[in-house]
């Protein structure tokens, strides 16, 4: 019996992994995805054609960027609903607006009118009663300090050479929207309280975890 089987997750389970860069997203993407059998949506980073340009010039690049991830997790959002669940997706559709293009508009580096056609466009296609929203959002947060050391670890030139308040503002911007996220269920996970790279068995415990919170949340999800 597998871990899925075992606590009784739903097979068609949709659970949306959401956090700060470099909090682990994408590292207890693939461990559940393991654990549970599940597929897996990545958010693309060495293929994007503007990330790098974007982080030389946000003025410049952060509509073309927004559009360019609105357009990819738009894709995968259709995919993952193709396949009947079964899927862990790493970052969620909402950080782009609620975190990334709200930040660059308000720090003036997104223009308002680009913001406001931006903004218009991802109601039309997310905010509707169509658009599915996922069982689950697991919401990793952690200390800043232990975040911007995996942020140097993992060493993408273009976030090294980001200035450090740029973290600290989008950190402290994630923590105010997360408190007032509604979508869909959220489950906080301390990053202290597991560690998948030396003990990748604490899978189980945050498998248990999540059990135990779709058991209690289930009147609030999708039939
Ligand atoms: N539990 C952990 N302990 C130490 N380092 C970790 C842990 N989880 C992830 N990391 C490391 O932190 C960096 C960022 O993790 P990643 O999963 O890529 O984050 P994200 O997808 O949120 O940007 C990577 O170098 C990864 O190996
Ligand atoms: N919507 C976004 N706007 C700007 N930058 C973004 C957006 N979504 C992701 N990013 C950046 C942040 C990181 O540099 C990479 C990948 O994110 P990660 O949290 O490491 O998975 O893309």
């Amino acid at each position: 019996m597998n871990l899925r089987e075992k606590y009784g997750i739903p097979a068609n389970a949709v659970i949306t992994i959401a956090g700060t860069v470099g909090v682990g997203k994408s590292t207890m993407t693939k461990a559940l995805a393991n654990a549970l059998n599940f597929r897996t949506s990545f958010e693309k980073v060495d293929s994007n054609p503007y990330l790098d340009k974007f982080y030389d010039d946000f003025e410049k690049w952060s509509f073309h960027l927004q559009i360019y991830f609105l357009a990819e997790r738009f894709k995968e959002q259709k995919r993952i609903f193709e396949y009947g669940g079964g899927f862990i997706q790493d970052r969620s559709i909402y950080e782009d607006t609620g975190i990334f293009a709200k930040m660059h508009e308000e720090k003036g580096t997104m223009s308002k009118i680009d913001y406001e056609t931006y903004k218009n466009l991802f109601d039309a296609m997310v905010m509707t009663p169509y658009f599915p929203h996922p069982d689950l959002l697991i919401y990793l947060e952690g200390p800043i300090d232990d975040i911007l050391e995996r942020i140097e670890e993992r060493g993408r030139p273009m976030e090294q050479q980001t200035p450090k308040d740029y973290w600290y503002e989008m950190n402290e911007r994630y923590e105010n929207w997360i408190d007032g996220f509604n979508a869909c269920p959220v489950l906080r996970l301390d990053i202290n309280d597991y560690d998948l790279m030396k003990n990748p068995d604490t899978v189980e415990v945050i498998v248990e975890r999540i059990s135990h919170f779709m058991e209690q949340t289930s009147h609030l999800r999708r039939k």
